[in-house]
Order: structure tokens, then sequence, then C-alpha cells
């Protein structure tokens, strides 16, 4: 049966707004079949939940991308090898599936969705085993990691420098999942925050979010020298082309590390685009990296670093939320743009630029990390 976008869109549509019950009988079905596949989750799972149905929804909007869902699934089979996923449990983990699906899309199933589901499911699955298969023997599952450096730089914001034990390729604007042993297996995503260096160090900008055990972990209670797990790189934002245009950068508190990680890499290129940095947050203390940056400025004339301050009239610099403040600053339609940060931010920036003419082709914009 060759793969039939449409219905699985169509039926998926019923189930999205019921997300949440959906995934909680997913893995109550999973579970209560294969026992044994429980031990590979974490204790809560909120986040795990939230992560399946953006995984699904991304999988099945793609459906009639290949290269865009290859390139996503490929990325997956190879991130799941880490929780010890392999090659027998997809057949589990589609049997849930269709389950699933088949009872909260009840109302309009038929034989020929069914059928559409299990060719999407057995393609979809296919790209993952064969990518997790490629990378074994490759590279390992996942990375131990050094703590090297540890700088509080808010009472929430810590800067951790961690040193991998064997080499971690990735490119600039990718993140990595990371597990502390306080937590385990609980994986959370964070921008690496630099270009790849040769002394094979990663940086993170962690905020610890009330509540975020991971977080929180690696802000307050991490120390130089304690190990933590890092996952395989992942993400599609990376720099731009070689010879492109000049370059706009929004970052919107912590969002910055990846962007901080494109800026690294254009300079180290050798080229010379002109970069704007817009840099938000609330109070010019929440500023955490402005000196870094005001160093790298002056050491790279072509890029300009404006701080912007959301939340204190008496700031004395650029002063208003982000997404205005980008419109208003310039007019960005020959621009190459990169945007980070909270969810809405984002949203509401790229909204702005879009309608002042810049393609949505040219807007790069990360995964929002907001389960930490
Ligand atoms: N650490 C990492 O590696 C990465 C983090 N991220 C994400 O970046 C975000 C950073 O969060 P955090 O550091 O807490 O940032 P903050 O919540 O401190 O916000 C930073 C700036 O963004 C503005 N902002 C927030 N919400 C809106 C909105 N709805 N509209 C317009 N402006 C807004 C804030 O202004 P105001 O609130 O005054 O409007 C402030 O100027 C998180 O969502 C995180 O998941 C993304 C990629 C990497």
């Amino acid at each position: 049966m060759s793969l039939n976008p449409r219905l699985v869109k169509e039926s998926f549509s019923v189930i999205e707004p019921v997300a949440g019950k959906a995934a909680a009988y997913f893995y109550g079905r999973l579970f209560a079949e294969n026992p044994h596949l429980r031990c590979m989750f974490p204790p809560g799972m909120d986040v795990q939940r939230d992560r399946l149905f953006s995984a699904l929804t991304r999988i099945v909007w793609s459906l009639d991308s290949p290269d865009s869902m290859a390139s996503f699934l490929g990325q997956l089979g190879r991130d799941h090898r880490k929780y010890g996923v392999l090659p027998e449990h997809y057949g589990a983990i589609g049997r849930a599936l269709l389950a699933t699906v088949r009872r909260f899309a009840a109302d309009v199933w038929t034989d020929e969705i069914e059928a559409a589901w299990v060719a999407a499911y057995n393609a979809a699955a296919e790209l993952m085993m064969r990518a997790a298969q490629e990378e074994a023997g490759v590279s390992p599952a996942w990375w131990v990691a050094e703590v090297v450096d540890h700088e509080r730089r808010t009472p929430d914001i810590a800067v951790v420098t961690v040193r991998p034990t064997q080499r971690l390729p990735f490119t600039a604007g990718q993140y990595v999942s990371v597990q502390t042993a306080r937590w385990p297996r609980v994986w959370r995503p964070f921008s690496i925050a630099n270009a790849p260096r040769p002394d094979n160090t990663l940086r993170l900008h962690v905020r610890s979010v009330p509540g975020g055990w991971v977080s929180t972990t690696l802000a307050r209670d991490t120390r130089i020298g304690d190990a933590i797990m890092l996952g395989p790189p992942m993400g599609t934002m990376a720099p731009p082309e070689p010879g492109s245009r000049d370059v706009l950068c929004v970052a919107g508190g912590t969002g910055l590390a990846p962007l901080k990680a494109i800026i690294e890499q254009i300079i180290a290129s050798g080229r010379r685009p002109g970069i704007h940095l817009l840099y938000g947050a609330r109070t010019a203390a929440e500023l955490y990296d402005l000196p870094d940056l005001l160093r790298m400025e002056s050491a790279f004339p072509w890029l300009r670093v404006v701080p912007v301050v959301s939340g204190d009239p008496a700031y004395d610099g650029m002063r208003g939320r982000l997404p205005e403040v980008t419109q208003r600053f310039h007019s960005w339609a020959e621009h190459e743009v990169y945007v980070c940060g909270p969810a809405a931010m984002v949203g509401e920036t790229v909204r702005r630029l879009q309608e002042d003419g810049v393609p949505p082709a040219r807007i790069h914009r990360d995964v929002t990390h907001d389960e930490r």
C-alpha cells in the first residue's frame, strides 16, 4: 500500500483536539501490552506525552515532503538509540499507535484510513530504524561529558561548559538532550551555544525554570567535575550558505544560545556579512551574556549587538518588546533571519517579519525547548 498523506492528515485532525487523552491512552496501552518497555521511560510521563504528539504532528504534516520527513525521522531514529530502542520495539509501538488512532478517530475510521496509517507508520519506522542502524558502530548512542566550567550569571541562569569524553560532531545551531545523574531517564534539550571547537567543549545556557528537574539541577546543583550525559545533536537550524546575505538574529533570553553559535560560525568562516543581533531580556541584569557579546562585537566590526530591555522603563538603552523593536528598527526584507526565544515571542516576531516582506524561506527558527 502506498502512502496516502491526505487520509492520515484528515483522521489525525480529528485526534489533535484530544491529543492529551490520546497520548495517555497510547502509553497506557503500550505498557499494558509490553510491561518490559516501561523501564525505558522516565517515572513522570507528562513531557513524554507532549513529545509524542509534537513528533507525531510533525511527521503527519510532513508526509508529503519526503525530504524533510526523512531528515526529521533520521534524527529521531538516531536520538532514540539513547533510550535503548531496538528494531523489535517498533512493532509494539506501531500496534499501540494504531489502536490509539483507531479509537480516537472512530467516527471517521474506514479500512482505507487504517491502511493509510499502517503504510505511513511502516515508512516512518523504516526510516528511523535505518538511521539508527547506520549510526550504530559509528557513533555512541549517548556521550558522557564532564562539566569543566560552571558560571552562575544570574540567580537563575548558568552558562555550563562540558567536554564529552568522545568527539561529538555537530553543526552550529543544533541542540543536544541532556540527562543528569540525579534524574535518570529524564532528557531535556539545550542548544549548543558555540561553534564546534578544537577542544571538543560545548557550552549550554541554562535557565532554571520552576519545577524544571534538569534545568534546576544544571543551573544550581552542578559543579565542575560532575558528569552528565548528552544525546546526539539534533535540529536543522544552520548557518547561512556562503556568499549569502546580511544576517539578523533576534534572541529572547536564553534563546540566545543557538544564535551565538551561528554568529561564531559565521565569524570563523572568514566571511564578512553584516550581522545584527537584537538581544532581549526583561531587565539589564538579565542580559546574562552581554559582556561576552560585546567582546565579540569589538573583535568583529561587522557585528552589531543591540541589547533590548522590555521591563525596565529606566533602562538607558533600547527599550521595548523584541517583536516591535525588530519591526521598527530597520527593514530586514533582504536579510537572512534567525529568531529564537520564548515561543510567543518567536511567533510574533516571525509574523511581523513576514508582514514586512521577509520570505518564510529566509526565516530560521529553532524548535522551542519549553519543556525543561
Ligand atoms: N537555553 C537554550 O538552549 C534555549 C532556549 N530556548 C527557549 O528560549 C526561551 C528563553 O526563555 P527565557 O530565557 O526564560 O526568556 P524570558 O522569558 O526571560 O524572555 C526573554 C525576552 O523575550 C521577551 N518575551 C517573552 N515573551 C514574549 C512575548 N510573548 N512577546 C514578546 N516578547 C516576549 C521578554 O520580554 P517580556 O516578557 O517583557 O515581554 C524578554 O525580553 C525559552 O522558551 C527556551 O525554551 C530556545 C532555544 C535554546
